[in-house]
């Protein structure tokens, strides 16, 4: 069943954009300062099958959690007043692209490549598709997703922003409507 009655304040709202963006930090973040649920996608996953992404990736492929991720998007997508952090490979799906815009509120959290290069060390462990990759290869899958984010109702450049200003200009942003 589609949401398309909800209004706008009643709409999720998903935060989109590459790994370490933020996008699970400030999530929580905008949902406490909204009192709202927050729904980390990864983590749904990761409570489903008990083992990290990276053990999910190793052990089932990429294309499976892809399928589960959609699942999981499309389910939540159904409800309403919930933060909702997808990973940054979701939108590669044209499905979770089209159900997050039409049903949700979608803010790209932007960060610059410079920026995002110092957050390496906090991502190396955590992230399967960063894993065995040359920081070459990395630049290029950074600059090749950016591509599939340009599609959102709000963008927020989070490079000279703490989690804290980053939650508070998407408030912003909403409240202006
Ligand atoms: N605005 C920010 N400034 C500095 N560090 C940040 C910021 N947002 C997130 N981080 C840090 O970057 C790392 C990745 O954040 P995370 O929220 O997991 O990103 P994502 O969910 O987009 O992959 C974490 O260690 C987090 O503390
Ligand atoms: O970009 C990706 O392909 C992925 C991003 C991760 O989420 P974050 O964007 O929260 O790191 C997680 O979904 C998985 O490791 C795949
Ligand atoms: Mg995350």
């Amino acid at each position: 069943m589609m949401n398309s009655c909800i209004s706008t304040k009643e709409k999720n709202i998903v935060l989109i954009g590459f790994m370490g963006a933020g996008k699970t930090t400030i999530g929580k973040l905008v949902a406490e300062k909204l009192s709202r649920d927050f729904v980390d996608i990864d983590e749904e996953i990761e409570r489903e099958f008990q083992i990290p992404t990276t053990e999910i990736f190793k052990q089932y492929g990429e294309n499976y959690f892809r399928k589960k991720e959609k699942e999981v998007i499309e389910k939540y997508c159904k409800e309403k007043m919930k933060i909702i952090s997808v990973g940054g490979g979701a939108f590669l799906q044209k499905e979770v692209r089209d159900i997050c815009l039409i049903e949700c509120t979608v803010f790209f959290l932007d960060l610059s490549w410079d920026a995002w290069k110092d957050r390496i060390s906090l991502l190396i462990d955590s992230r399967p598709v960063l894993q065995g990759k040359s920081m070459d290869e990395i630049k290029a899958l950074f600059y090749n997703r950016q591509s599939i984010y340009e599609k959102n109702h709000y963008k927020v450049l989070t490079d000279n922003l703490n989690p804290e200003e980053a939650a508070n200009s998407i408030i912003h942003l909403l409240q202006q409507g």
